[in-house]
Protein backbone atom coordinates (compact mmCIF):
# COMPACT_ATOMS: atom_id res chain seq x y z
CA UNK A 1 0.00 0.00 0.00
CA UNK A 2 1.51 3.54 -1.23
CA UNK A 3 1.86 6.05 1.72
CA UNK A 4 0.88 9.93 0.19
CA UNK A 5 4.04 11.96 0.44
CA UNK A 6 4.55 15.71 0.26
CA UNK A 7 5.64 14.37 -4.00
CA UNK A 8 2.14 13.40 -4.60
CA UNK A 9 -0.55 15.87 -5.81
CA UNK A 10 -2.65 13.36 -6.32
CA UNK A 11 -3.59 9.67 -5.45
CA UNK A 12 -7.06 7.45 -5.65
CA UNK A 13 -8.35 3.89 -6.64
CA UNK A 14 -9.16 2.80 -10.05
CA UNK A 15 -10.25 0.03 -12.21
CA UNK A 16 -7.61 -0.95 -14.72
CA UNK A 17 -9.74 -0.96 -18.18
CA UNK A 18 -10.51 -3.18 -19.81
CA UNK A 19 -9.74 -5.78 -17.35
CA UNK A 20 -12.13 -4.36 -14.39
CA UNK A 21 -10.62 -7.12 -12.33
CA UNK A 22 -7.64 -5.22 -11.58
CA UNK A 23 -7.95 -2.73 -8.93
CA UNK A 24 -5.54 0.12 -9.19
CA UNK A 25 -3.79 2.58 -7.32
CA UNK A 26 -2.64 5.89 -9.23
CA UNK A 27 -0.80 8.56 -7.64
CA UNK A 28 0.25 12.04 -10.01
CA UNK A 29 3.70 13.82 -8.97
CA UNK A 30 5.39 16.20 -10.86
CA UNK A 31 7.20 13.77 -12.59
CA UNK A 32 5.09 10.91 -13.15
CA UNK A 33 1.84 8.96 -13.34
CA UNK A 34 2.45 5.52 -11.14
CA UNK A 35 -0.14 2.85 -11.21
CA UNK A 36 0.22 -0.47 -8.82
CA UNK A 37 -2.39 -2.98 -9.84
CA UNK A 38 -3.60 -6.49 -8.29
CA UNK A 39 -5.10 -9.02 -9.95
CA UNK A 40 -8.47 -10.17 -7.85
CA UNK A 41 -8.24 -13.62 -9.33
CA UNK A 42 -4.64 -14.54 -8.30
CA UNK A 43 -3.46 -11.54 -5.81
CA UNK A 44 -0.50 -10.52 -8.34
CA UNK A 45 0.45 -7.04 -7.76
CA UNK A 46 2.25 -4.62 -11.10
CA UNK A 47 4.21 -1.62 -10.48
CA UNK A 48 4.56 1.01 -13.27
CA UNK A 49 5.45 4.37 -13.78
CA UNK A 50 4.37 6.86 -17.13
CA UNK A 51 6.78 9.88 -16.74
CA UNK A 52 5.14 13.01 -17.86
CA UNK A 53 7.71 14.05 -20.45
CA UNK A 54 6.45 11.14 -22.41
CA UNK A 55 2.78 12.17 -21.83
CA UNK A 56 1.05 14.22 -24.56
CA UNK A 57 -2.58 14.06 -23.86
CA UNK A 58 -5.64 12.78 -21.35
CA UNK A 59 -9.18 12.30 -22.46
CA UNK A 60 -12.00 11.41 -20.31
CA UNK A 61 -15.16 8.55 -21.61
CA UNK A 62 -18.03 7.62 -20.85
CA UNK A 63 -19.85 4.47 -21.03
CA UNK A 64 -22.14 3.87 -24.17
CA UNK A 65 -25.16 2.73 -21.94
CA UNK A 66 -26.28 5.82 -20.18
CA UNK A 67 -27.49 3.60 -17.34
CA UNK A 68 -24.07 2.27 -16.23
CA UNK A 69 -22.29 5.96 -14.33
CA UNK A 70 -18.61 4.48 -14.65
CA UNK A 71 -16.28 6.86 -16.06
CA UNK A 72 -13.50 6.78 -18.07
CA UNK A 73 -10.17 8.85 -18.60
CA UNK A 74 -7.11 7.44 -20.77
CA UNK A 75 -3.41 8.28 -20.70
CA UNK A 76 -1.20 8.86 -23.83
CA UNK A 77 1.95 8.58 -23.57
CA UNK A 78 5.14 7.99 -26.09
CA UNK A 79 7.59 6.46 -24.57
CA UNK A 80 10.94 4.97 -26.15
CA UNK A 81 10.80 1.44 -27.18
CA UNK A 82 13.65 0.47 -25.09
CA UNK A 83 16.64 1.96 -23.67
CA UNK A 84 18.57 1.45 -26.57
CA UNK A 85 17.22 3.41 -29.00
CA UNK A 86 15.74 6.82 -29.52
CA UNK A 87 12.12 5.36 -31.40
CA UNK A 88 9.11 6.07 -29.57
CA UNK A 89 6.07 3.95 -29.30
CA UNK A 90 2.53 4.74 -28.18
CA UNK A 91 1.01 3.53 -25.10
CA UNK A 92 -2.68 3.91 -24.14
CA UNK A 93 -3.89 3.41 -20.49
CA UNK A 94 -7.25 3.37 -19.59
CA UNK A 95 -8.34 3.85 -15.72
CA UNK A 96 -12.10 3.64 -14.54
CA UNK A 97 -14.02 5.72 -12.26
CA UNK A 98 -17.32 3.83 -10.48
CA UNK A 99 -17.04 4.59 -6.75
CA UNK A 100 -19.72 6.79 -6.95
CA UNK A 101 -23.47 5.88 -8.14
CA UNK A 102 -24.19 9.01 -9.56
CA UNK A 103 -22.57 9.69 -13.32
CA UNK A 104 -21.87 13.16 -12.89
CA UNK A 105 -19.75 12.79 -9.68
CA UNK A 106 -17.85 10.65 -11.40
CA UNK A 107 -16.78 12.85 -13.91
CA UNK A 108 -16.05 15.18 -11.50
CA UNK A 109 -13.10 12.83 -10.33
CA UNK A 110 -11.94 12.15 -13.80
CA UNK A 111 -11.94 15.30 -15.22
CA UNK A 112 -10.11 16.75 -12.48
CA UNK A 113 -7.67 13.85 -13.10
CA UNK A 114 -7.22 14.76 -16.87
CA UNK A 115 -6.97 18.72 -16.03
CA UNK A 116 -3.66 17.77 -13.74
CA UNK A 117 -2.04 15.39 -16.07
CA UNK A 118 -3.09 17.71 -18.93
CA UNK A 119 -1.05 20.73 -17.05
CA UNK A 120 1.88 18.53 -15.85
CA UNK A 121 2.69 16.99 -20.03
CA UNK A 122 2.59 20.58 -20.76
CA UNK A 123 5.17 21.51 -17.82
CA UNK A 124 1.99 23.72 -16.80
CA UNK A 125 1.99 25.00 -13.04
CA UNK A 126 -0.38 22.65 -10.54
CA UNK A 127 -0.88 24.79 -7.40
CA UNK A 128 -4.13 23.33 -6.41
CA UNK A 129 -4.23 19.77 -7.92
CA UNK A 130 -7.92 18.99 -5.88
CA UNK A 131 -9.27 21.73 -8.43
CA UNK A 132 -7.23 22.23 -10.96
CA UNK A 133 -8.08 23.80 -14.72
CA UNK A 134 -7.82 22.54 -18.30
CA UNK A 135 -4.36 24.21 -19.84
CA UNK A 136 -5.76 27.02 -22.51
CA UNK A 137 -6.96 26.12 -25.79
CA UNK A 138 -4.53 25.69 -28.01
CA UNK A 139 -5.76 26.04 -32.01
CA UNK A 140 -3.76 25.15 -34.91
CA UNK A 141 -4.08 26.99 -38.69
CA UNK A 142 -2.71 23.30 -40.22
CA UNK A 143 -0.94 23.85 -43.90
CA UNK A 144 -0.34 21.42 -46.36
CA UNK A 145 0.87 21.69 -49.00
CA UNK A 146 -0.17 18.06 -51.29
CA UNK A 147 2.78 18.82 -53.90
CA UNK A 148 5.70 18.65 -51.08
CA UNK A 149 8.15 15.11 -51.25
CA UNK A 150 6.31 12.52 -52.57
CA UNK A 151 2.88 14.25 -52.89
CA UNK A 152 1.91 12.73 -49.66
CA UNK A 153 1.45 15.12 -47.12
CA UNK A 154 -2.43 14.95 -46.97
CA UNK A 155 -2.25 11.59 -46.33
CA UNK A 156 0.79 11.97 -43.52
CA UNK A 157 -1.49 14.35 -41.96
CA UNK A 158 -4.84 12.18 -42.36
CA UNK A 159 -2.93 8.98 -40.88
CA UNK A 160 -0.41 10.15 -38.65
CA UNK A 161 -0.53 13.85 -37.47
CA UNK A 162 -4.38 13.70 -36.64
CA UNK A 163 -4.76 11.25 -34.32
CA UNK A 164 -1.92 13.09 -32.28
CA UNK A 165 -3.68 16.54 -32.11
CA UNK A 166 -6.88 14.34 -30.94
CA UNK A 167 -4.47 13.21 -28.09
CA UNK A 168 -3.29 16.41 -26.83
CA UNK A 169 -6.12 18.24 -27.24
CA UNK A 170 -5.10 20.32 -30.21
CA UNK A 171 -8.08 22.05 -31.94
CA UNK A 172 -7.10 22.60 -35.57
CA UNK A 173 -8.25 24.07 -38.84
CA UNK A 174 -6.68 22.21 -42.20
CA UNK A 175 -6.27 24.20 -45.05
CA UNK A 176 -4.60 22.43 -48.36
CA UNK A 177 -2.42 24.73 -50.48
CA UNK A 178 -3.45 25.89 -54.08
CA UNK A 179 -0.65 27.22 -55.44
CA UNK A 180 2.91 28.37 -54.92
CA UNK A 181 2.94 31.38 -52.85
CA UNK A 182 -0.75 30.75 -51.41
CA UNK A 183 0.63 30.27 -47.57
CA UNK A 184 2.25 33.92 -48.29
CA UNK A 185 -0.88 35.38 -49.50
CA UNK A 186 -2.36 33.48 -46.34
CA UNK A 187 0.27 34.88 -43.45
CA UNK A 188 -0.45 38.61 -44.94
CA UNK A 189 -4.34 38.95 -43.91
CA UNK A 190 -3.98 35.96 -40.45
CA UNK A 191 -6.11 37.33 -37.78
CA UNK A 192 -3.12 36.65 -35.24
CA UNK A 193 -5.05 36.59 -32.30
CA UNK A 194 -7.14 33.51 -33.34
CA UNK A 195 -4.56 31.26 -33.40
CA UNK A 196 -2.00 29.58 -30.78
CA UNK A 197 0.16 28.76 -34.14
CA UNK A 198 0.71 27.87 -37.89
CA UNK A 199 1.46 24.22 -38.26
CA UNK A 200 3.13 23.43 -42.05
CA UNK A 201 2.87 19.75 -42.76
CA UNK A 202 5.18 19.66 -45.99
CA UNK A 203 8.59 20.38 -46.55
CA UNK A 204 10.82 23.70 -46.14
CA UNK A 205 9.78 25.56 -48.76
CA UNK A 206 6.37 25.69 -47.00
CA UNK A 207 7.51 27.63 -43.64
CA UNK A 208 9.67 29.85 -45.82
CA UNK A 209 6.31 31.12 -47.65
CA UNK A 210 4.54 31.32 -44.23
CA UNK A 211 8.08 33.08 -42.94
CA UNK A 212 8.37 35.75 -45.79
CA UNK A 213 4.27 35.93 -45.36
CA UNK A 214 4.59 37.30 -41.68
CA UNK A 215 8.05 39.52 -41.94
CA UNK A 216 6.48 41.34 -44.98
CA UNK A 217 3.37 42.45 -42.81
CA UNK A 218 3.83 46.19 -41.19
CA UNK A 219 2.88 44.46 -37.72
CA UNK A 220 5.61 41.85 -38.09
CA UNK A 221 6.74 42.78 -35.16
CA UNK A 222 3.54 40.86 -33.11
CA UNK A 223 2.96 38.63 -36.65
CA UNK A 224 6.23 36.96 -35.40
CA UNK A 225 5.28 36.28 -32.01
CA UNK A 226 3.19 33.18 -33.56
CA UNK A 227 4.57 29.88 -32.56
CA UNK A 228 5.63 28.22 -35.72
CA UNK A 229 5.29 24.12 -36.43
CA UNK A 230 6.74 22.07 -38.69
CA UNK A 231 6.15 18.33 -39.35
CA UNK A 232 7.76 16.74 -42.31
CA UNK A 233 6.00 16.44 -45.57
CA UNK A 234 8.53 17.04 -48.12
CA UNK A 235 11.66 15.71 -49.50
CA UNK A 236 14.63 17.33 -47.54
CA UNK A 237 12.65 18.44 -44.39
CA UNK A 238 16.34 20.19 -43.18
CA UNK A 239 14.23 22.05 -40.24
CA UNK A 240 12.24 19.26 -39.14
CA UNK A 241 15.87 17.12 -39.12
CA UNK A 242 17.65 19.67 -37.07
CA UNK A 243 14.70 19.98 -34.69
CA UNK A 244 14.65 16.40 -34.21
CA UNK A 245 18.30 16.17 -33.58
CA UNK A 246 18.22 18.96 -31.02
CA UNK A 247 15.96 17.27 -29.00
CA UNK A 248 17.33 13.79 -29.49
CA UNK A 249 14.16 12.28 -31.19
CA UNK A 250 14.77 10.16 -34.30
CA UNK A 251 14.48 12.05 -37.70
CA UNK A 252 15.08 8.81 -40.15
CA UNK A 253 12.69 6.26 -38.74
CA UNK A 254 9.25 7.23 -37.43
CA UNK A 255 10.33 10.54 -38.20
CA UNK A 256 6.66 11.81 -38.33
CA UNK A 257 5.62 10.32 -34.81
CA UNK A 258 9.04 12.23 -33.51
CA UNK A 259 8.07 15.04 -35.24
CA UNK A 260 4.20 15.43 -34.40
CA UNK A 261 5.48 14.63 -30.61
CA UNK A 262 7.83 17.64 -30.29
CA UNK A 263 5.26 19.57 -31.48
CA UNK A 264 2.39 18.53 -28.71
CA UNK A 265 5.36 19.36 -26.21
CA UNK A 266 4.04 22.51 -26.40
CA UNK A 267 7.35 23.96 -26.11
CA UNK A 268 8.41 26.95 -28.31
CA UNK A 269 12.17 28.28 -28.19
CA UNK A 270 12.98 31.61 -30.03
CA UNK A 271 14.42 30.71 -33.51
CA UNK A 272 17.30 32.58 -35.63
CA UNK A 273 16.25 33.92 -39.03
CA UNK A 274 18.19 35.83 -41.72
CA UNK A 275 17.63 38.34 -43.49
CA UNK A 276 18.87 37.81 -47.28
CA UNK A 277 19.26 40.59 -49.67
CA UNK A 278 19.29 40.07 -53.43
CA UNK A 279 18.86 41.30 -56.95
CA UNK A 280 15.69 43.70 -56.33
CA UNK A 281 14.50 41.45 -52.70
CA UNK A 282 14.93 40.76 -49.26
CA UNK A 283 13.98 37.28 -47.86
CA UNK A 284 13.87 35.82 -44.60
CA UNK A 285 15.49 32.65 -44.17
CA UNK A 286 15.65 30.09 -41.22
CA UNK A 287 18.01 27.23 -43.21
CA UNK A 288 20.91 28.07 -45.52
CA UNK A 289 21.95 30.26 -48.46
CA UNK A 290 24.10 27.74 -50.81
CA UNK A 291 25.80 28.57 -53.96
CA UNK A 292 28.10 25.73 -55.91
CA UNK A 293 27.41 22.12 -55.61
CA UNK A 294 24.56 22.01 -52.84
CA UNK A 295 22.73 24.25 -54.35
CA UNK A 296 23.04 22.43 -58.03
CA UNK A 297 22.00 19.11 -56.39
CA UNK A 298 19.08 20.27 -54.98
CA UNK A 299 17.88 22.51 -57.78
CA UNK A 300 18.86 19.79 -60.22
CA UNK A 301 17.63 16.74 -58.12
CA UNK A 302 14.67 18.69 -57.92
CA UNK A 303 12.25 16.99 -61.12
CA UNK A 304 13.16 13.55 -59.04
CA UNK A 305 10.82 14.42 -56.36
CA UNK A 306 7.73 12.47 -56.58
CA UNK A 307 9.23 9.60 -57.85
CA UNK A 308 12.50 9.12 -55.12
CA UNK A 309 11.35 11.71 -52.67
CA UNK A 310 14.48 12.45 -50.09
CA UNK A 311 17.03 9.74 -52.28
CA UNK A 312 16.68 12.60 -55.41
CA UNK A 313 19.48 14.30 -53.17
CA UNK A 314 21.96 11.19 -53.39
CA UNK A 315 21.16 10.67 -56.89
CA UNK A 316 21.81 14.63 -57.61
CA UNK A 317 25.12 14.45 -56.07
CA UNK A 318 26.70 11.75 -57.35
CA UNK A 319 25.83 12.68 -60.94
CA UNK A 320 27.37 16.31 -60.35
CA UNK A 321 30.32 14.70 -58.63
CA UNK A 322 30.93 12.95 -61.94
CA UNK A 323 30.69 15.91 -63.75
CA UNK A 324 32.11 18.39 -61.11
CA UNK A 325 31.89 22.60 -61.43
CA UNK A 326 34.15 25.04 -59.89
CA UNK A 327 32.27 28.81 -59.07
CA UNK A 328 34.33 31.81 -59.44
CA UNK A 329 33.67 34.98 -56.98
CA UNK A 330 34.55 36.46 -53.87
CA UNK A 331 33.11 35.63 -50.61
CA UNK A 332 32.76 37.91 -48.17
CA UNK A 333 32.29 37.58 -44.16
CA UNK A 334 32.03 39.15 -40.81
CA UNK A 335 33.53 36.76 -38.23
CA UNK A 336 32.05 35.93 -34.80
CA UNK A 337 35.58 36.03 -33.53
CA UNK A 338 38.72 37.18 -35.11
CA UNK A 339 39.27 34.99 -38.47
CA UNK A 340 41.94 32.23 -38.78
CA UNK A 341 42.06 30.45 -42.05
CA UNK A 342 41.72 26.64 -41.21
CA UNK A 343 45.21 26.28 -43.06
CA UNK A 344 46.58 28.49 -41.07
CA UNK A 345 45.31 26.67 -38.22
CA UNK A 346 46.32 23.72 -39.06
CA UNK A 347 49.85 24.85 -40.39
CA UNK A 348 53.31 24.44 -38.73
CA UNK A 349 51.80 22.55 -35.85
CA UNK A 350 48.55 21.17 -34.61
CA UNK A 351 46.72 23.11 -32.33
CA UNK A 352 44.66 21.00 -29.87
CA UNK A 353 42.05 23.49 -28.71
CA UNK A 354 41.38 26.86 -30.41
CA UNK A 355 38.73 29.46 -28.77
CA UNK A 356 35.97 31.55 -30.48
CA UNK A 357 35.45 34.32 -28.23
CA UNK A 358 31.37 33.89 -26.89
CA UNK A 359 29.46 36.04 -29.31
CA UNK A 360 26.44 37.37 -27.72
CA UNK A 361 22.64 38.90 -28.90
CA UNK A 362 20.52 40.24 -26.11
CA UNK A 363 17.31 38.84 -26.74
CA UNK A 364 14.42 38.18 -24.42
CA UNK A 365 15.39 34.62 -23.48
CA UNK A 366 18.54 36.23 -22.20
CA UNK A 367 22.58 36.08 -23.73
CA UNK A 368 23.38 33.03 -25.86
CA UNK A 369 26.69 32.12 -26.52
CA UNK A 370 28.43 30.34 -29.75
CA UNK A 371 31.87 28.34 -28.72
CA UNK A 372 33.84 26.34 -30.94
CA UNK A 373 36.60 23.89 -30.68
CA UNK A 374 38.96 23.57 -32.96
CA UNK A 375 40.06 19.94 -33.83
CA UNK A 376 43.96 18.53 -34.77
CA UNK A 377 44.49 17.82 -38.26
CA UNK A 378 47.14 17.93 -39.92
CA UNK A 379 46.81 20.74 -43.72
CA UNK A 380 48.03 19.41 -47.24
CA UNK A 381 50.23 21.88 -48.37
CA UNK A 382 48.59 22.66 -51.49
CA UNK A 383 45.91 24.19 -49.32
CA UNK A 384 48.24 27.13 -48.14
CA UNK A 385 50.57 28.26 -50.60
CA UNK A 386 50.52 31.84 -52.42
CA UNK A 387 50.93 35.58 -50.99
CA UNK A 388 48.31 37.80 -50.38
CA UNK A 389 47.70 41.04 -51.99
CA UNK A 390 46.15 43.43 -48.95
CA UNK A 391 45.48 43.16 -45.40
CA UNK A 392 42.01 41.18 -44.72
CA UNK A 393 41.87 39.95 -48.17
CA UNK A 394 42.72 36.35 -48.61
CA UNK A 395 43.29 34.54 -52.33
CA UNK A 396 42.28 31.19 -52.33
CA UNK A 397 44.82 29.77 -55.02
CA UNK A 398 48.19 32.29 -54.06
CA UNK A 399 48.17 33.35 -50.39
CA UNK A 400 50.40 32.41 -47.76
CA UNK A 401 48.36 33.69 -44.54
CA UNK A 402 50.70 32.82 -42.09
CA UNK A 403 53.44 34.38 -43.46
CA UNK A 404 50.72 37.53 -43.47
CA UNK A 405 50.34 37.66 -40.60
CA UNK A 406 53.83 37.93 -39.53
CA UNK A 407 54.02 34.59 -36.87
CA UNK A 408 55.89 31.71 -36.85
CA UNK A 409 54.43 28.17 -36.25
CA UNK A 410 55.36 28.28 -32.47
CA UNK A 411 53.29 31.55 -31.57
CA UNK A 412 49.88 30.88 -29.89
CA UNK A 413 46.31 30.74 -31.74
CA UNK A 414 45.56 33.86 -29.60
CA UNK A 415 48.46 35.96 -30.53
CA UNK A 416 48.39 35.19 -34.35
CA UNK A 417 45.04 36.85 -34.08
CA UNK A 418 45.82 40.40 -32.36
CA UNK A 419 44.49 42.99 -33.69
CA UNK A 420 48.22 44.85 -34.04
CA UNK A 421 49.24 41.79 -36.14
CA UNK A 422 47.64 42.89 -39.14
CA UNK A 423 45.49 40.05 -39.41
CA UNK A 424 41.66 41.07 -39.80
CA UNK A 425 40.02 42.50 -37.30
CA UNK A 426 37.45 41.39 -35.34
CA UNK A 427 33.93 42.19 -34.11
CA UNK A 428 34.45 44.15 -30.67
CA UNK A 429 32.23 43.90 -27.46
CA UNK A 430 30.96 47.30 -28.56
CA UNK A 431 30.14 46.47 -31.52
CA UNK A 432 28.02 43.84 -30.39
CA UNK A 433 26.39 46.02 -27.69
CA UNK A 434 25.68 48.65 -30.86
CA UNK A 435 23.91 46.21 -33.00
CA UNK A 436 21.95 45.19 -30.30
CA UNK A 437 20.82 48.71 -30.04
CA UNK A 438 20.09 49.15 -33.48
CA UNK A 439 17.80 45.79 -33.93
CA UNK A 440 16.04 46.50 -30.53
CA UNK A 441 14.97 50.06 -31.20
CA UNK A 442 13.61 49.37 -34.31
CA UNK A 443 11.70 45.79 -32.97
CA UNK A 444 10.23 49.02 -30.47
CA UNK A 445 8.92 50.92 -33.78
CA UNK A 446 5.85 49.28 -35.36
CA UNK A 447 5.86 49.64 -39.19
CA UNK A 448 9.45 50.32 -39.12
CA UNK A 449 11.32 47.90 -41.50
CA UNK A 450 13.36 45.00 -40.23
CA UNK A 451 16.88 46.11 -39.50
CA UNK A 452 19.56 45.03 -40.39
CA UNK A 453 22.50 47.40 -39.59
CA UNK A 454 25.67 45.43 -40.51
CA UNK A 455 24.95 45.13 -44.03
CA UNK A 456 25.78 47.85 -46.38
CA UNK A 457 23.82 48.58 -49.61
CA UNK A 458 24.36 45.61 -52.22
CA UNK A 459 26.25 48.13 -54.62
CA UNK A 460 28.55 49.50 -51.81
CA UNK A 461 31.93 48.44 -50.59
CA UNK A 462 32.25 46.24 -47.18
CA UNK A 463 33.70 47.58 -44.34
CA UNK A 464 37.38 46.33 -43.43
CA UNK A 465 36.31 44.26 -40.43
CA UNK A 466 35.11 41.56 -43.10
CA UNK A 467 37.32 39.07 -44.23
CA UNK A 468 37.13 38.73 -48.37
CA UNK A 469 38.02 35.33 -50.07
CA UNK A 470 38.50 35.20 -53.63
CA UNK A 471 39.41 32.48 -56.10
CA UNK A 472 37.32 29.61 -57.06
CA UNK A 473 35.48 27.50 -55.48
CA UNK A 474 33.58 23.41 -55.20
CA UNK A 475 30.57 25.13 -52.99
CA UNK A 476 29.40 27.91 -49.91
CA UNK A 477 26.79 27.88 -47.81
CA UNK A 478 25.78 29.78 -44.88
CA UNK A 479 24.05 27.96 -42.58
CA UNK A 480 22.07 28.11 -39.43
CA UNK A 481 20.70 24.88 -38.78
CA UNK A 482 22.37 21.30 -37.92
CA UNK A 483 20.82 19.83 -41.36
CA UNK A 484 20.41 20.30 -44.63
CA UNK A 485 18.63 17.20 -44.99
CA UNK A 486 18.32 13.96 -43.29
CA UNK A 487 22.06 12.40 -44.39
CA UNK A 488 23.54 16.11 -44.26
CA UNK A 489 24.46 17.01 -40.68
CA UNK A 490 26.02 20.07 -41.87
CA UNK A 491 26.55 22.26 -39.29
CA UNK A 492 26.79 20.29 -35.96
CA UNK A 493 27.62 23.23 -33.74
CA UNK A 494 24.51 25.06 -35.47
CA UNK A 495 21.72 25.68 -32.79
CA UNK A 496 18.26 26.90 -33.78
CA UNK A 497 18.68 30.41 -31.35
CA UNK A 498 22.53 30.74 -31.25
CA UNK A 499 23.03 34.19 -33.46
CA UNK A 500 25.45 32.92 -35.41
CA UNK A 501 25.35 31.63 -39.25
CA UNK A 502 27.91 28.57 -40.42
CA UNK A 503 29.50 29.85 -43.69
CA UNK A 504 30.79 26.31 -44.95
CA UNK A 505 33.10 27.34 -47.96
CA UNK A 506 35.06 24.41 -49.92
CA UNK A 507 37.69 25.71 -52.21
CA UNK A 508 38.50 24.10 -55.85
CA UNK A 509 41.43 21.61 -55.41
CA UNK A 510 39.35 19.08 -53.64
CA UNK A 511 39.34 15.97 -56.18
CA UNK A 512 36.37 14.07 -57.25
CA UNK A 513 37.36 10.76 -55.04
CA UNK A 514 38.13 13.75 -51.78
CA UNK A 515 34.69 15.10 -52.43
CA UNK A 516 32.82 11.72 -52.55
CA UNK A 517 34.24 10.95 -49.31
CA UNK A 518 33.33 14.35 -47.50
CA UNK A 519 29.41 13.54 -49.10
CA UNK A 520 29.71 10.74 -47.03
CA UNK A 521 30.93 12.66 -43.89
CA UNK A 522 28.20 14.65 -44.48
CA UNK A 523 26.19 11.64 -42.76
CA UNK A 524 27.77 12.02 -39.25
CA UNK A 525 29.06 15.50 -39.69
CA UNK A 526 33.13 14.50 -39.98
CA UNK A 527 33.45 16.70 -42.55
CA UNK A 528 34.38 19.54 -40.51
CA UNK A 529 37.30 17.84 -39.73
CA UNK A 530 38.17 17.84 -43.02
CA UNK A 531 41.20 20.13 -44.24
CA UNK A 532 38.80 21.41 -47.34
CA UNK A 533 35.74 22.80 -45.16
CA UNK A 534 36.12 26.09 -43.62
CA UNK A 535 33.18 26.11 -41.31
CA UNK A 536 33.49 29.54 -39.72
CA UNK A 537 30.96 31.23 -37.44
CA UNK A 538 29.64 34.65 -38.87
CA UNK A 539 27.23 37.42 -37.91
CA UNK A 540 26.85 38.53 -42.13
CA UNK A 541 28.22 37.23 -45.25
CA UNK A 542 28.26 38.34 -48.82
CA UNK A 543 28.26 35.76 -51.94
CA UNK A 544 29.38 37.47 -55.22
CA UNK A 545 29.48 35.40 -58.10
CA UNK A 546 31.59 35.99 -61.41
CA UNK A 547 28.71 34.87 -63.81
CA UNK A 548 25.52 34.08 -63.30
CA UNK A 549 25.97 30.37 -64.34
CA UNK A 550 24.61 27.53 -61.97
CA UNK A 551 22.46 28.28 -58.63
CA UNK A 552 21.83 30.23 -55.42
CA UNK A 553 19.29 28.60 -53.10
CA UNK A 554 17.81 30.13 -50.03
CA UNK A 555 16.24 27.62 -47.96
CA UNK A 556 16.08 25.54 -51.27
CA UNK A 557 14.04 28.05 -53.03
CA UNK A 558 15.88 29.36 -56.38
CA UNK A 559 16.89 32.90 -56.43
CA UNK A 560 19.02 34.81 -59.21
CA UNK A 561 22.41 34.10 -59.15
CA UNK A 562 23.82 37.33 -58.88
CA UNK A 563 25.33 39.18 -55.52
CA UNK A 564 23.50 38.21 -52.30
CA UNK A 565 24.29 39.09 -48.78
CA UNK A 566 22.49 38.08 -45.48
CA UNK A 567 22.80 39.11 -42.04
CA UNK A 568 21.30 36.70 -38.39
CA UNK A 569 18.47 38.46 -36.67
CA UNK A 570 18.97 35.93 -33.49
CA UNK A 571 15.52 34.75 -32.19
CA UNK A 572 13.10 36.23 -34.42
CA UNK A 573 11.19 33.67 -35.14
CA UNK A 574 9.40 31.49 -32.35
CA UNK A 575 9.35 27.32 -33.55
CA UNK A 576 8.03 24.58 -31.72
CA UNK A 577 10.62 22.46 -30.61
CA UNK A 578 12.14 21.07 -27.51
CA UNK A 579 15.73 22.28 -26.69
N1 LIG B 1 -0.45 23.77 -53.91
C1 LIG B 1 0.76 23.95 -54.38
N2 LIG B 1 1.05 23.70 -55.67
C2 LIG B 1 2.27 23.85 -56.17
N3 LIG B 1 3.34 24.26 -55.43
C3 LIG B 1 3.12 24.53 -54.15
C4 LIG B 1 1.85 24.39 -53.54
N4 LIG B 1 1.94 24.73 -52.24
C5 LIG B 1 3.23 25.07 -52.04
N5 LIG B 1 3.95 24.96 -53.16
C6 LIG B 1 5.39 25.18 -53.39
O1 LIG B 1 6.00 23.88 -53.49
C7 LIG B 1 7.39 24.01 -53.28
C8 LIG B 1 7.95 22.79 -52.60
O2 LIG B 1 7.37 22.69 -51.34
P1 LIG B 1 8.14 22.12 -50.06
O3 LIG B 1 9.43 22.79 -49.91
O4 LIG B 1 7.20 22.22 -48.97
O5 LIG B 1 8.41 20.61 -50.45
P2 LIG B 1 9.76 19.89 -50.82
O6 LIG B 1 10.57 20.73 -51.76
O7 LIG B 1 9.42 18.52 -51.25
O8 LIG B 1 10.49 19.78 -49.43
P3 LIG B 1 11.92 20.32 -48.96
O9 LIG B 1 11.91 21.81 -49.23
O10 LIG B 1 11.97 19.99 -47.52
O11 LIG B 1 12.91 19.59 -49.78
C9 LIG B 1 7.57 25.30 -52.52
O12 LIG B 1 8.24 26.20 -53.35
C10 LIG B 1 6.16 25.80 -52.27
O13 LIG B 1 6.11 27.21 -52.35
Amino acid sequence: MWKKNSETLLQDNFFLFPTKTHTCQVKLSRQALSYECTDEKNGKVDSHEVKFSDIIGCMCKKEADDRVPSVYFTVFSYPFRNKNNNLREKKEITFGINRCVRYDENLKIAINWRNVIMRLARGLPVTDAESCDLPELVKLLVLVNPHSGSGKAMEVFENDVKVMLKEADVQYKVIKTEYAGHATELMKTLRLSEWYGVLIVSGDGLLFEVVNGLMNRNDWIEAMETNLGIVPGGSGNALCCSINYAAGESFRKDFVLHSTFVLVKHKVLPMDLVVVETKGSRLYSFLSVTWGIISDIDYESEKYRNLLGGARFTVGAIKRIASLRHYKGRVSFLPVTKYIPKCQRLKGRAFSVGQLRSFTLTHSEGRRYANSQIGSLSMPESMCNGNSSEPGRVNSENNDVFHECGVNSNDSILSINDAESGCYPAFSDDDDDEIVREIMTAVKQPDSPVPSPLLPALNEPLPDSWVVLEGEFVTVCAVYQTHLGDDLLASPQSRINDGVIHLMVVRKGISKNNLLKLFLEFENGSHVDSPYVELVPVLAFRIEPESSKGNIMVDGEQVPVAPIQGQVLPGLAKIMAIK
